[in-house]
């Protein structure tokens, strides 16, 4: 955790909504539509690292899906360093370049027939002014390097690494395009518990070395304890709290965000300090 940065907006997200139209189950039923996102206003500090937090389906994904362009939204607008953040394609280079993802699942996030080299090539082919044709070779080993892998892993595919390894291959990829701004979905939810912290430390050293900005999703608040500055809350598409990491788990305002916190210390076996509160929500 980095210390917690005060400075201005790097992104800001105002009155965000989006709805997602299913399919009809007959001609005479009207299609399922559902609010994954409804009036949500966030803003995230350069600097910072801001854990977005809620249960499954409380439309933290579709937020992030919003930042990177790849869901319109029906209202609302998303602005990074003051400039308005359109779908992906229209999308100038810069911009794409400097938003960058890592998903929960490397083993499906990663072309399984590539290299690791070839996979973290391929963004500077569309990239190629952040790494000069003559310098990639430095530059790959470099990055890896960066990560914490051996160089030498450029040769390997994805599945002759760990699940740890392949991880630091998606955040490898990320970083080639020297992003300030990463989203992380449920970056480390498929690790196990100590191959999780070691990636977490890795993001913290990262975000520190490279200047990133990180907006992280997921469900784990023994993760978001780990590493967020701030958090926000969401509960069925809406945001419902947002507070310093520290003022969160000792004193949380949304009852809400009071039954997350007790039902994450009941699944540790740890006393439930809300476990009163929890009890009169149910
Ligand atoms: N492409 C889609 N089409 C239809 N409904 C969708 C789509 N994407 C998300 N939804 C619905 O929107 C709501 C919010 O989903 P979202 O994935 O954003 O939540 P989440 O908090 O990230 O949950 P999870 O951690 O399970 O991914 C859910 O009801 C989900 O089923």
């Amino acid at each position: 955790m980095t210390t917690a940065p005060g400075g201005a907006s790097l992104l800001e997200i105002r009155d965000l909504d989006v709805t997602f139209t299913g399919p009809r189950r007959s001609l005479r039923t009207p299609p399922t539509v559902v609010r994954a996102v409804d009036g949500v206003s966030l803003d995230v500090r350069a600097g910072e690292t801001l854990a977005l937090v809620g249960e499954s389906g409380s439309g933290k994904s579709t937020v992030a899906r919003c930042v990177l362009g790849l869901v319109r939204p029906q209202a609302g607008t998303i602005r990074y360093d003051g400039r308005e953040l359109g779908p992906v394609d229209k999308r100038p280079p810069e911009l794409q370049r400097a938003v960058q993802m890592v998903f929960q699942d490397p083993g499906s996030s990663l072309n399984p027939r590539m290299s690791v080299g070839a996979i973290i090539r391929e963004a500077w082919q569309v990239h190629p002014a952040v790494a000069p044709a003559g310098d990639r070779r430095e530059a790959l080993a470099a990055v890896l390097t960066d990560v914490g892998l051996d160089p030498g892993v450029a040769e390997r595919r994805p599945s002759a690494l760990s699940g740890g390894q392949r991880q630091r291959v998606s955040i490898a990829r990320a970083l080639a395009l020297r992003p300030r701004l990463l989203v992380c979905d449920e970056a480390v939810s498929a690790l196990d518990v100590s191959v999780q912290a070691q990636i977490l430390r890795l993001l913290i050293d990262l975000q520190a070395s490279h200047d990133l900005t990180v907006l992280f999703i997921t469900h784990d608040l023994a993760v978001v304890r780990q590493i967020a500055d701030r958090v926000a809350v969401m509960r069925k598409g809406e945001l419902v709290e947002l507070a310093p990491a520290g003022e969160l788990f000792t004193s949380p305002s949304h009852p809400y965000t009071k039954g997350l916190l007790a039902a994450a210390y009941d699944l540790e076996g740890v006393e439930a300090p809300f476990r009163e509160t929890q009890e009169q929500m149910s």
